[in-house]
């Protein structure tokens, strides 16, 4: 079956990822309940190192809600229970021994609207190392700034005013500095809800590219309303269909050759 999308094939990803890239996390039968209410229905998926992962579907398909079973930030819902296996590296992050607070500085978090802390910008990125004993001096902690100011691509319009405050910053500057305040304490995974929701065009454009860079280094999902978005940055796509995981497939594929008419219809336009 092929496909007309209105998604230019200028749109899709412009580098392909290079190498092997091995699994970082697995979904398994992941069953999720909002109380009586179940919002995922045991869902299963893989998610490879190095790659931009997008998660698409209907609103109130899930896909937030699994994103935040990834970092178990669906522990601090009132009423949310999880069922399932979801795995880290082969180890289960709803295990015994895993610390929700170390498994957030391993799956790093940036939310749809930009939430800088009421400090200064330095304080912003140096809050996390702080709490996590990662810098034991002012010269590490200074170089952890440097360099997470860096690669969220803010350092050359922050660095002569590192002590003014975060929230003084423009929304798509804003992200950045969450961008960067997430990658202070050398995280494996990032999980993006919607991060350019609440940006312009120009500061969106900004974070896309970001995105494209920081695969190198980092394992990246993403949930996005916006189809060229997932077509852009991310290598695979996740449909999501009223708490299922209909499809999930190379990104171009997705785009051009669905398997399912859920997902077809999706992005086509149909329905959404
Ligand atoms: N805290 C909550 N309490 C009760 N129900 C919830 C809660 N959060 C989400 N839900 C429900 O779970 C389902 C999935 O929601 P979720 O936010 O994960 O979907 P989504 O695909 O991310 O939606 P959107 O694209 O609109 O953000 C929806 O029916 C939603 O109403």
């Amino acid at each position: 079956m092929s496909v007309q999308t209105h998604i230019p094939a200028t749109a899709m990803a412009s580098r392909p990822a290079a190498g092997i890239h091995g699994t970082k996390m697995v979904a398994r039968d992941v069953k999720v309940f909002y109380g009586a209410k179940q919002a995922l229905k045991g869902i299963n998926l893989e998610i490879q190192e190095n790659r931009v992962m997008a998660l698409i579907g209907p609103s109130g398909c899930g896909k937030s809600t699994f994103l935040r079973c990834l970092n178990r930030m669906n522990d601090t819902i009132e009423n949310c229970r999880v069922e399932g296996l979801i795995a880290l590296d082969g180890e289960d992050v709803y295990g015994k021994n895993i610390d929700a607070v170390q498994l957030r500085a391993r799956v790093g978090m940036v939310f749809q609207k930009p939430n800088p802390f009421p400090k200064s910008i330095y304080d912003n990125i140096a809050y996390g190392p702080r709490i996590h004993g990662i810098a034991s001096h002012r010269d590490e902690m200074d170089e952890i700034v440097q360099t997470s100011l860096k690669r969220a691509g803010l350092w050359n319009e922050v660095k002569d005013r590192l002590r003014e405050p975060g929230t003084g910053l423009s929304g798509g500057q804003q992200q950045r500095l969450c961008i960067a305040r997430a990658i202070a304490v050398s995280p494996e995974v990032i999980l993006m809800d919607e991060p350019c929701s609440a940006l312009d065009p120009i500061a969106t454009a900004h974070i896309e590219e970001l995105i494209d860079e920081l695969r190198e280094n980092y394992t990246i999902v993403i949930v996005t309303h916006n189809m060229q978005q997932a077509a852009r940055v991310s290598q695979k796509t996740a449909f999501f269909h009223l708490g299922d995981m209909v499809e999930c497939d190379d990104t171009e594929e997705i785009f051009t050759n669905p398997r399912d008419e859920r997902t077809q219809g999706y992005i086509t336009g149909r329905y959404g």
